[in-house]
């Protein structure tokens, strides 16, 4: 008797198989003022959904609280930290995170270490308007690299000093980098929606002492 092994056809390969595009002559730059810049990639994780299908089910995600005036209030998605030398819930972030230090090396000087991750549960989950300026990212410039997955969000960016904000679509499988004084000298949100919207995870990287 002959064994005949299983080929999955390409089209199957496709839809499991989580995979990283290239970064090198994809990634688009947009300067903003202040020496403050964003890159844009669309679609750079490909057959994202068993990454998706991997957050939602294996992480630990956490309600947290913060006191606003006089009392205190759930923070409007669910967070998990994951800190420098924890295993991410997925390889292809694992691998996601060296091809962004790699890709970012002279630039950056130093690697992504951390995975911070939001997940927003439907539409009415959100970010107010931050900069993530706990640490170095106070007084120094640096990244945040953001790989999202799920529903499509807007991140919105505006300059502190006043001005229109900026919005990228971000949705499933895109990667969108803050850099330079992006989060000193501009703030960025993820507004809530009235429109139907599933859940979305944001994974970010940043380097050590960023947050
Ligand atoms: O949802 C996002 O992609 C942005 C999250 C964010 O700005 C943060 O957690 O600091
Ligand atoms: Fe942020």
């Amino acid at each position: 008797m002959t064994a005949i092994a299983y080929q999955p056809s390409i089209l199957e390969l496709a839809d499991t198989d989580a995979r990283l595009g290239p970064l090198e002559g994809r990634v688009r730059r947009h300067e903003l003022s202040a020496g403050a810049w964003v890159d844009h990639l669309p679609g750079w994780v490909r057959g994202s959904d068993a990454v998706f299908q991997t957050l939602l089910s294996d992480v630990g995600w956490r309600a947290e609280r913060r006191e606003m005036y006089d009392r205190e209030v759930e923070v409007p998605r669910l967070l998990r930290w994951y800190g420098a030398g924890e295993v991410l819930p997925h390889e292809l972030l694992t691998d996601a995170r060296e091809q962004l230090t790699e890709y970012y090396a002279d630039e950056l000087g130093e690697p992504f270490v951390t995975a911070g991750m939001c997940l927003y549960r439907d539409g009415r989950d959100s970010v107010a308007w931050h900069g993530d300026t706990l640490g170095r990212s106070a007084h120094s410039d640096t990244m945040v690299a953001i790989v999202s997955f799920g529903s499509a969000r807007p991140l919105l960016l505006r300059p502190r000093g006043g001005g229109s904000s900026l919005r990228f679509p971000v949705g499933h499988g895109d990667l969108i980098v803050m850099g330079g004084s992006c989060q000193r000298t501009w703030e960025h949100s993820v507004p809530k929606t009235t429109r139907a919207s599933g859940p979305r995870v944001s994974v970010q990287f940043r380097p050590v002492d960023v947050a």
